[in-house]
This record gives structure tokens, sequence and C-alpha cells, in this order.
């Protein structure tokens, strides 16, 4: 059965003092039994912290990156062992900004994800296409390619643990959000390839998310499509409110 997952995704974004009072706020209003399993995503130096303030609630906490190796000479890195021993569960792997900006691939995407479940940690693998991919008819071979190569190697028993967000480039951070049967339509083909490369219980079991604008508007929307598990969250979880109108609004299947 899957899950019904909300992810805020915080990027370089809040100063120490606006972490605690956003982690604080949410802890303060979600309930206890929230039916989502909700995760934020803060920057790596208030890790400890939102790991500290979310104990003992259903709030989880994410790295938004990390390396694959155990340790060593990786200036600037951080391993997954380090991130399970200050008690993060998830992990953000392959976001559209990584790959853009530091020159995330599919195989580093791939070696993550592997790391990551070795390691215990959830990885929440991102895939998302260009409007120019878009339009020029490639989509679904683009996303099926990035899903295949990000997998590779896994065990079907690993993928069980696996979370997929699909993020369409075009939509991120521009207000622009898919329509819900353009975000079901993809969300679809990366189940349907996940049920050709490793069978139905994975198929089943893997969340796939949608990112890219999403909002307490929309939110019920998209996740009543039937192939849309959740929201991987950027500028709406940053505010309490925002986010907490997305967790109140989205459809638990
Ligand atoms: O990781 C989150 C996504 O990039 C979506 O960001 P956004 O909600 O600001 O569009």
């Amino acid at each position: 059965m899957r899950k019904t997952i909300i992810a805020g995704n915080w990027k370089m974004n809040h100063l120490g003092s606006d972490a605690k009072a956003t982690i604080t706020g949410l802890v303060s209003r979600i309930p206890q039994n929230v039916k989502s399993e909700v995760v934020i995503a803060p920057v790596f130096p208030y890790l400890p912290m939102a790991v500290e303030f979310t104990k003992g609630t259903p709030v989880h906490v994410a790295a938004q990156n990390m390396h694959w190796e155990e340790s060593g000479a990786y200036t600037g890195e951080v391993s997954p062992a380090m991130l399970v021993d200050i008690g993060v569960t998830h992990v953000i792997i392959g976001h559209s900004e990584r790959r853009t900006y530091f020159n995330e691939t599919d195989e580093t995407v791939n070696k993550k994800a592997d790391a990551a479940l070795k390691h215990g940690l959830i990885p929440i693998i991102c895939c998302g296409e260009t409007l120019e991919q878009r339009e020029r008819g490639i989509m679904q071979s683009w996303i099926e390619g990035q899903i295949e190569k990000a997998l590779k190697g896994l065990t079907a028993a690993a993928m069980t643990k696996v979370v997929i967000a699909y993020e369409p480039i075009w939509a991120i951070g521009t207000g622009k959000t898919a329509t819900s049967a353009q975000a079901q339509e993809v969300c679809a083909i990366i189940r349907k390839k996940i049920l050709a490369l490793y069978g139905s219980v994975a198929a089943d079991s893997v969340s796939v998310l949608y990112g890219g604008s999403v909002k307490g508007k929309n939110v019920a929307e998209l996740t009543g499509s039937p192939d849309i598990d959740g929201g991987l969250v950027g500028g709406a979880s940053l505010k309490v409110d925002d986010f907490m109108a997305i967790i109140e609004n989205a459809v638990i299947k």
C-alpha cells in the first residue's frame, strides 16, 4: 500500500531563527494522527535542530543531498552514515537544481540512491523534463530513461522503500503548475516503468510525488489523481500556514 507523502524542500532558505520558528510552528499544529507522511528538508546546519524539535512528532527530517561514499577526502560533502547518525530519515536525491547547478548526473543519482537505501535512508529521487523536451515530444522517453538509470541495480526489496518525485522543470518556482492531467500522465508513466523493471510489488509500493508550485489550493486535485501520492513542495513549505494547508487538503487514497 502506497503512502501519501507531503515533503517540504526548503532549498537554501531560512536562517536558524526562522528555521526554528517554522519547525516549532509546524509541530505545534500538526495532529499526532496526521494521515500523510510529513517530511521537512532544511539545510544541513539546521538538520540536528529539526531532528530535535520533531522528536516524538509525526514529522520526519530529510537532507537535501548527500554523497554516496561512507567517508574520505570529499571536501564539502556529507555522507549517508552522518545523516543517519544525527537522526535524519529521508534524503532528496537528484533535484533538478542539483542537476543543473552542481553537475548531478543520472549516474551519481543512482550511486546516491543505492547508498541511501543501504544505510536505511528513504531516498526521494527526483526526475523531470524541461519545457523544450516536452515540446519536442520526448518527455516520455526522457522520464523513462531517468528512472531506469536512477534505479539501476537496486533490488526489488529495496525498491519498496523508494520514493520518486516527478518535477517538471518548467513548473518549479514559476507559479506554473502542471495540470493534474499532465502530472497524472507522467506519474503513471513512472509507475509503469517501475512495474516493467521491478514487478507489481515495487510498482504498488513506490510513492510517486508531484512537485512544482504545489499549494493548498491545488493539492487536492493533484493528489486526487490515481498515480500521484503526494507532493514535493518548495516555496509553500517555508511558511507554516501554507504548508499546513497542503497537508490538510491532500487526498489520502
Ligand atoms: O523541491 C521542490 C520543488 O522544486 C518545487 O518547488 P516549488 O514548490 O517552489 O515550485
